[in-house]
Formats: structure tokens, C-alpha cells, sequence
């Protein structure tokens, strides 16, 4: 569980989040949906203790990011808006890399890894060196990286960005699987269609607010708009930087 409370963070002149307040709940996916420059990124970043919030705190199954920072990040799976590899480790060595940086033990980090490889059928690219990956398989590596610890909340920036139809098919379910298995998931994205397609619930921001939130359902009811598309494009104004 992520709960977010009126978080603020300003670069000089630039209100980038301005009072963020929402909560991400256990088995459900959360979808923090704007245009470009929303926000977003700049969210995400502070919940998983990259950046300090300027006001606000965060709380991760209870836990306060300010003052128990060390054990939120134990939480926490995150795959950030830069996905950088180690290009002359192979895909399992980078997930294995991470598995020593959270301290598993060997064992447990050989069936971690196994089991993320099938999971994310990544077994042609596991023995391979991540330079030359493509963006897809990029993804895959980070992602597996991300939850070799077996992180309860999972925070995903735009994770299908660049992913051709195929791969975001796979992404999709991989991550209701995550949500099925009780798991809290959050991830951004510029794309309706994306979150209609994938979250339970539905934060709008745009210019750093929190501009509507709810289910699909709740969010049609409260505009009047009888499909999601139209209600967003109420919601935020226009539908400028909503990509199709
Ligand atoms: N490190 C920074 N220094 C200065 N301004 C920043 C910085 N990071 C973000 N901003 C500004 O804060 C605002 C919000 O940016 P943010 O990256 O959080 O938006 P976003 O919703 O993730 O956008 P996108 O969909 O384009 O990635 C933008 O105006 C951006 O230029």
C-alpha cells in the first residue's frame, strides 16, 4: 500500500507537484495518467525516496519514507523513467547484480531469477550481454532487476513506453499477474487507452494536481461522458499530450 499526502516539490519557478494527494491499495493496479509535464515522474521520483519532497509525505505499508527511508526501499520494486543497464553483464548477470545488492543468498537468488526469466520469457536473452538489447528486452531486464527482492508495491514509470504491440501485450498481463498475486502496482503513463485497459483505479494529474480520481466507471459518471476518452479530455481540458 502507497499513500501519497499533498506532496509538493518546486525546480525555481516551476510548481512541478503541487498538493499530490492519493493511495495506491494491495491487490490493485493504480494508474497515475497526464500529459506530458504533468507531474508524474516527479511523483514517482519522491515515492521511491529518489528526490525529498519540498512538503508531503509518503507512507509505503505504513512506513514513512522521510525517516525510514532504508526500509521503504525494501518495499519498493521500481522500474525508473531511465532504464540503465550494465551493458557487458548478461541479462541474468544484472538481475543477479541486484540480487546481491539487497543481500539474498545464493539460492534464493538463483530461483528469484529463474523464476522472473520464465515469468517474463526472457530465456533467449538471459545468457546474452544487455549492450545492443533492444528497447523491449531493455525492459524486460529492468523490470526483472526491479523485483528480484520480491517487493510487495511495485512503481513503474511509463513501462511500455517504446514497446511495440506485442511486447505491451505481455507487460500488461505480466503486470495484472503482479496485481493478482496481491501485490500493490502504480505506474504512470500518458496513455488513456493504456490505463483503461489495465488499472482498477485512475489518478488524473495535470499541471501537479490531482485533478479526478476513482474507477473508470466513476470517472464517466462524474464528467457525464459516456467513454473514458471523452472524460479525460473533460477532466484535464483538452486533450493535448494525452497520445493516442
Ligand atoms: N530536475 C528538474 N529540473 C527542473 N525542472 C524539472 C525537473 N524535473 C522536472 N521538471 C519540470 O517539472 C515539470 C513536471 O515534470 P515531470 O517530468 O514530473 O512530468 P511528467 O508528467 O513525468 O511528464 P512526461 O510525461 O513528459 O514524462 C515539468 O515542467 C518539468 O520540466
Amino acid at each position: 500500500m502507497i499513500e501519497v499526502d499533498d506532496l509538493h516539490k518546486a525546480f525555481g519557478a516551476v510548481k512541478a507537484v503541487d498538493g499530490v494527494s492519493f493511495a495506491a491499495r494491495d491487490g490493485e493496479i493504480t494508474g497515475l495518467l497526464g500529459p506530458n509535464g504533468a507531474g508524474k515522474t516527479t511523483t514517482l521520483r519522491m515515492l521511491y525516496t529518489l528526490m525529498t519532497p519540498d512538503r508531503g509525505a509518503v507512507r509505503v505499508d505504513g512506513l514513512d519514507a522521510a525517516s525510514q527511508a532504508d526500509a521503504v526501499r525494501r518495499r519498493l520494486g521500481v522500474l525508473p523513467d531511465a532504464r540503465g543497464l550494465y551493458k557487458r553483464l548478461t541479462a541474468r548477470e544484472n538481475i543477479e547484480y541486484f540480487a546481491r545488492l539487497h543481500g539474498l543468498d545464493a539460492q534464493t537468488m538463483r530461483s528469484r531469477c529463474e523464476t522472473l526469466i520464465q515469468a517474463l520469457e526472457m530465456q533467449d536473452i538471459a545468457a546474452r550481454r544487455s549492450e545492443g538489447f533492444s528497447q523491449g528486452q531493455r525492459v524486460k531486464t529492468a523490470i526483472a532487476r526491479a523485483l528480484v527482492h520480491d517487493p510487495r508495491n511495485i512503481i513503474l514509470d511509463e513501462p511500455t513506453n517504446g514497446l511495440d504491440v506485442m511486447a505491451t501485450r505481455a507487460m500488461r498481463n505480466f503486470l495484472r499477474k503482479l496485481r493478482d498475486e496481491g501485490r500493490c502496482v502504480l505506474f504512470s503513463s500518458h496513455i488513456m487507452q493504456e490505463v483503461a485497459a489495465l488499472c482498477d483505479r485512475i489518478v488524473v494529474i495535470a499541471k501537479g494536481r490531482v485533478v479526478a480520481q476513482g474507477t473508470a466507471d466513476e470517472l464517466r459518471a462524474q464528467t457525464g461522458e459516456a467513454n473514458l476518452e471523452d472524460a479525460f479530455v473533460h477532466i484535464i481540458g483538452s486533450g493535448e499530450g494525452l497520445a493516442a
